[in-house]
C-alpha cells in the first residue's frame, strides 16, 4: 500500500459528536508526527439529511454524501475508519433535525407524512433513506468482535459501580407474545443457487390485483433468507392481557422496542400499544384526530403535540381524557417523571438493549410518575430473543444481584456483515395492506421460496443472510475461543427456523478449523444465557457467538452489568476485504448528555471507546502498512488508557469534577508521557518530551480553566447540527491547553 497512511475520523451527532471537538484536535496533534492523516467525515444525522437534496441547495450548502464514500471505502483493504456512535432516527427525531436545518437556512423541503403526488413520494422516499439505523448497516463490512478490555475489566472488579439490589419476591418479569409471532410463522431456506426474486402482495380471494412489495431482491447462491410474520390481532390481544396484568400485579408497565433500528416494523408495534392503551379515548375523539393526522406510531407525544392546535376547551378535553387513562389504567414507567414524559410519548426513547440493561443494573425497577423507583412487567412482544432477558431476571431473582467485584464476563462475536440478519432495518418489513398472501417468488422460475397467509396490519419481515459472512463469522468465533482459551456458545435455537438454517452452515464450518480442545457449544438463547451466567457468577469468561440482534441486546446488557456501561467496550469489525472499522464502546449518543451540556456546560460523555478503538486503529495501520510510528503510537496509547483507568480521569457524573474535556487532557498527557518515556523512537521522544513537560507543569492551571466553565449554559448554536465554532469554544475552554497543543 502506497498512499499516506490514513484514518477515518467520523463526524456524528449529539454527545460523541460534542466530544470530538475536543478528542480530535489532540489526536491529531499526536498522529502527525507519526505521518498518519486523521481526517474526518460527516455522518452526522444533518449532512446525511443534506445529502440528500443536492439540487435544493446552494453550493455552499451543498453537502457530499459522506456515507456513501465510506461504504464504498469499507469493500477496500486500506480502509481504515473509526466509527462513533451515531442517531439512529425514529421519525419525531428526523422532524425536528428537519425543522433545525431549515432554521438554518437550508431550503429543504417538510417530511411529507402523506404524500400527495409523486413529488412528494420521492420527498418521502428520500428522507426514509435516512431514518432508523442507516448508517451501521452500510458500515460492517465484517462481523463483530465486542469485548471489555482487560485493562477495564480490572477497573471495575477493583472500583465496582453500584448495582441494585435484587429480592427474590422482586415482582419484575417479561412478558413476551405466546403464538402467531414472528417466533412461531417463521420460515426459512438456503438458495441452491444464485437468483433474483420479488416480494409481492396478493390479495385475498383475487381481491384486485398483486401488489409487488419489493421488485428485486437479488440472492447469492447459499443465501439464506427467511421471512416471518405477526398478527395484528395476536399482538393486540397480547398488549391488552399486558396492560390487565401490570395493573392487576401493581408494577409498572413498561414496553421496550428497537423503534430506531428496526424503523419499519417496531414503530407500528409501539403505535399498536399506545392504541390499545388508549382505546377509549381513541374511540371518543377518533374524528378530531384523524382530520389532525394524529399517528400514534410516532407515540402519545404526536397526539398531544397536535392537539395543540385545537381550540382551548376542546383540547383540554382531551388532555383530561388521556389524564384519566394514564390513571385508570397501570401505572406507566417514566422516561422523565419531572416532565410527565411516559414511556408510550415517543417511540425512540426506550430502546430495548439500553433499556432493559439499565433495568436490571437497577434491581428490576424502573421510575413511576412520583419518581420512584418500581418494579416493572417488562413487554417485549418479539419471542426470538425476549426469552434472554427473562433468564437475567429469573438469575438474579435467585442469586440476588450480579457482583461487579467478582463476575466474569460474557465477550461477543456478532455476525453482521453485509447486512446479515438486519431485521426490519431495512427494504423488507411491510404492513400487510388488506388479508392475503405476502411471498417471496423466484423471478426466473416463477417458484413461491416462502409464503404467509397475512391478514390486514399484520407486520410482514423478511431477511438475508448471505454465506461468506456466516463463514467469517464461524471463523471469528473459533479464533477468539482460541486466542483466549475461553468456551464460545452459539445461541442458536434449532426449533426457529432461520436458526436452523445457520446451525447447518456452522456445523460445516466448523470442520474448516481446527477445533481440538475448545469447547465450543450451540444452545437456544435463554440456555445458552443461564449457561454462560452459572459461569459469570464463579468468575469465568464465556464468548457468547450469535447473530445480529443478539449482538446488538448482549454488547449492552453484560457490559451494562459488569463495567458499569457499554462505553468502554473494544468494538473491533474486522473487514472481510482486510480493511478494520473501529467502533467505538457498544452505545448510543447518549441524548440525555446533551441536554445537560447545554444547560451547564458539564459533559459526562466518557470517551473510553474512542480511546480503545484509536488504539486498536493504529495497531491495525500499523500492520497494514508495516508503519513502525503508528505501531509506538499504538503501545503508547495503550499504556497510557491503562494509566487513564488507574488514575481514574473518566468524567465524573457532577459538576466540579472533570467532565469529558478534562479526560482528554489527561489522557494526552499520558500518552505525551509514554511517548516520551520510550526508547525505540528517540526522535519522537525528543518531540513528546517538552510536551508532556509543559502540560505536566501546567496542569492545575488547565485543570482551573476547564472547570471554571462549567454551571453555566453552553451555547453550541443546534442540536443536530452544532456551530463548529461555537461547539468548538465550548468543548476547548482552555486557552493554556490550547496553546500548549498549537506548539506540538
Ligand atoms: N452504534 C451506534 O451508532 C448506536 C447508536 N445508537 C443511537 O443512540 C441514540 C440513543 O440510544 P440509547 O438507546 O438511548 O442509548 P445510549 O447508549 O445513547 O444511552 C443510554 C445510556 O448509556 C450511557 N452511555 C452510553 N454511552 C456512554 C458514554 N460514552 N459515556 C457515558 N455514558 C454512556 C448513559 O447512561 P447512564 O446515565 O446510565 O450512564 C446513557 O444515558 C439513538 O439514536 C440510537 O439509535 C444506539 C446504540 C448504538
Ligand atoms: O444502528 C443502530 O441503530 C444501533 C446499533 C446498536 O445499537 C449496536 O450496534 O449496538
Ligand atoms: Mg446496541
Amino acid at each position: 500500500m502506497s498512499e499516506k497512511p490514513t484514518i477515518i475520523y467520523t463526524k456524528t451527532d449529539e454527545a460523541p459528536a460534542l466530544a470530538t471537538y475536543s478528542l480530535l484536535p489532540i489526536v491529531q496533534a499526536f498522529t502527525k508526527h507519526a505521518g498518519i492523516a486523521v481526517e474526518t467525515r460527516d455522518i452526522s444525522l444533518a449532512a446525511r439529511v443534506l445529502a440528500q437534496f443536492p439540487e435544493k441547495l446552494s453550493d455552499a450548502q451543498r453537502t457530499p454524501d459522506h456515507l456513501a464514500e465510506l461504504g464504498a471505502l469499507t469493500l477496500r483493504p486500506e480502509a481504515n475508519i473509526i466509527k462513533l456512535p451515531n442517531i439512529s432516527a425514529s421519525l419525531p427525531q428526523l422532524k425536528e433535525a428537519i425543522a433545525e436545518l431549515q432554521s438554518h437556512g437550508y431550503p429543504i423541503p417538510d417530511y411529507p407524512e402523506v404524500p400527495a403526488n409523486s413529488e412528494e413520494q420521492d420527498i418521502k422516499a428520500r428522507y426514509d433513506r435516512v431514518k432508523g439505523s442507516a448508517v451501521n448497516p452500510v458500515l460492517r463490512e465484517g462481523n463483530s468482535d465486542r469485548r471489555a478490555p482487560k485493562a477495564v475489566k480490572q477497573y471495575a472488579r477493583a472500583h465496582p459501580h453500584s448495582m441494585g439490589a435484587w429480592s427474590a419476591d422482586s415482582k419484575t418479569a417479561v412478558a413476551t407474545m405466546a403464538g402467531d409471532d414472528f417466533y412461531a410463522n417463521e420460515q426459512s431456506t438456503t438458495l441452491p443457487a444464485a437468483t433474483t426474486a420479488r416480494i409481492e402482495f396478493v390479495p385475498a380471494d383475487s381481491a384486485g390485483p398483486t401488489k409487488v412489495l419489493l421488485e428485486k431482491l437479488p440472492l447469492q447462491a447459499g443465501e439464506i433468507i427467511d421471512a416471518t410474520r405477526l398478527s395484528k390481532r395476536a399482538l393486540t390481544a397480547f398488549y391488552a392481557e399486558q396492560i390487565a396484568r401490570a395493573k392487576a400485579e401493581g408494577v409498572l408497565f413498561s414496553l421496550h422496542l428497537k423503534a430506531t433500528m428496526m424503523k419499519v416494523s417496531d414503530p407500528i408495534l409501539f403505535g399498536h400499544a399506545v392504541r390499545v392503551f388508549f382505546k377509549d379515548l381513541l374511540a371518543r375523539h377518533a374524528a378530531t384526530l384523524d382530520a389532525l393526522g394524529v399517528d400514534l406510531n410516532n407515540g402519545l407525544g404526536d397526539l398531544l403535540e397536535k392537539i395543540k392546535t385545537l381550540p382551548d376547551a376542546e383540547r383540554r378535553a382531551i388532555e383530561a381524557d388521556v389524564q384519566a387513562a394514564l390513571a385508570s389504567g397501570p401505572a406507566v414507567a417514566m422516561v422523565n417523571s419531572d416532565h410527565g414524559i411516559t414511556n408510550l410519548h415517543v417511540p425512540s426513547d426506550v430502546i430495548v438493549d439500553a433499556s432493559m440493561p439499565a433495568m436490571i443494573r437497577a434491581g428490576g425497577k424502573m421510575w413511576n410518575a412520583q419518581g420512584q423507583p418500581q418494579d416493572t412487567l417488562a413487554v417485549i412482544p418479539d419471542r426470538c430473543y425476549s426469552g434472554v432477558y427473562q433468564a437475567v431476571i429469573e438469575f438474579c431473582k435467585t442469586h440476588g444481584a450480579l457482583d461487579p467485584r467478582t463476575m466474569g464476563s460474557v465477550p461477543n462475536v456478532g455476525l453482521m456483515a453485509q447486512a446479515a440478519e438486519e431485521y426490519g432495518s431495512h427494504n423488507k418489513t411491510f404492513e400487510a395492506p388488506a388479508d392475503g398472501t405476502i411471498q417471496i417468488v423466484d423471478a426466473g422460475s416463477g417458484a413461491v421460496l416462502l409464503a404467509h397467509r397475512v391478514e390486514a396490519g399484520d407486520v410482514w419481515r423478511a431477511c438475508q443472510t448471505k454465506d461468506a459472512p456466516v463463514r467469517d463469522w464461524v471463523k471469528l468465533a473459533v479464533t477468539r475461543a482460541r486466542a483466549s482459551a475461553t468456551p464460545a456458545v452459539f445461541w442458536l435455537d434449532k426449533a426457529r427456523a432461520h436458526d436452523a438454517q445457520i446451525i447447518a452452515k456452522v456445523e460445516t464450518y466448523l470442520k474448516e478449523h481446527d477445533t481440538s480442545g475448545l469447547d465450543l457449544r450451540i444452545l437456544p438463547p435463554a440456555e445458552a444465557c443461564r449457561f454462560s451466567l452459572e459461569r459469570i457468577v464463579k468468575g469465568q469468561d464465556t464468548i457468547s457467538v450469535t447473530g445480529n440482534v443478539l449482538r446488538d441486546y448482549l454488547t449492552d446488557l453484560f457490559p451494562i452489568l459488569e463495567v458499569g456501561t457499554s462505553a468502554k467496550m473494544l468494538s473491533i469489525v474486522p473487514l472481510m476485504n482486510g480493511g478494520g472499522l473501529f467502533e467505538t464502546g457498544a452505545g448510543g449518543s447518549a441524548p440525555k448528555h446533551v441536554e445537560q451540556f447545554v444547560a451547564e456546560s458539564y459533559l459526562r460523555w466518557d470517551s473510553l471507546g474512542e480511546f480503545f478503538a484509536l488504539a486498536a486503529s493504529l495497531e491495525h495501520l500499523a500492520q497494514s502498512f508495516s508503519h513502525a510510528r503508528a505501531k509506538l503510537l499504538a503501545e503508547t496509547l495503550d499504556a497510557a488508557n491503562g494509566q487513564f483507568l488507574e488514575n481514574n480521569k473518566s468524567p465524573g457524573r457532577k459538576l466540579g469534577t472533570i467532565d469529558n474535556r478534562g479526560s482528554h487532557f489527561y489522557l494526552a498527557l499520558y500518552w505525551a508521557q509514554a511517548l516520551a518515556a520510550q526508547s525505540a523512537d528517540p526522535e519522537l521522544a525528543a518531540i513528546f518530551r517538552p510536551f508532556a513537560e509543559k502540560l505536566a507543569a501546567a496542569e492545575a492551571q488547565i485543570s482551573t480553566e476547564l472547570l471554571a466553565v462549567q454551571g453555566a449554559p453552553a451555547d453550541i448554536g443546534g442540536y443536530y447540527q452544532p456551530d463548529d465554532t461555537l461547539a468548538a469554544k465550548a468543548m476547548r475552554p482552555s486557552q493554556t491547553f490550547n496553546a500548549i497543543l498549537a506548539q506540538l
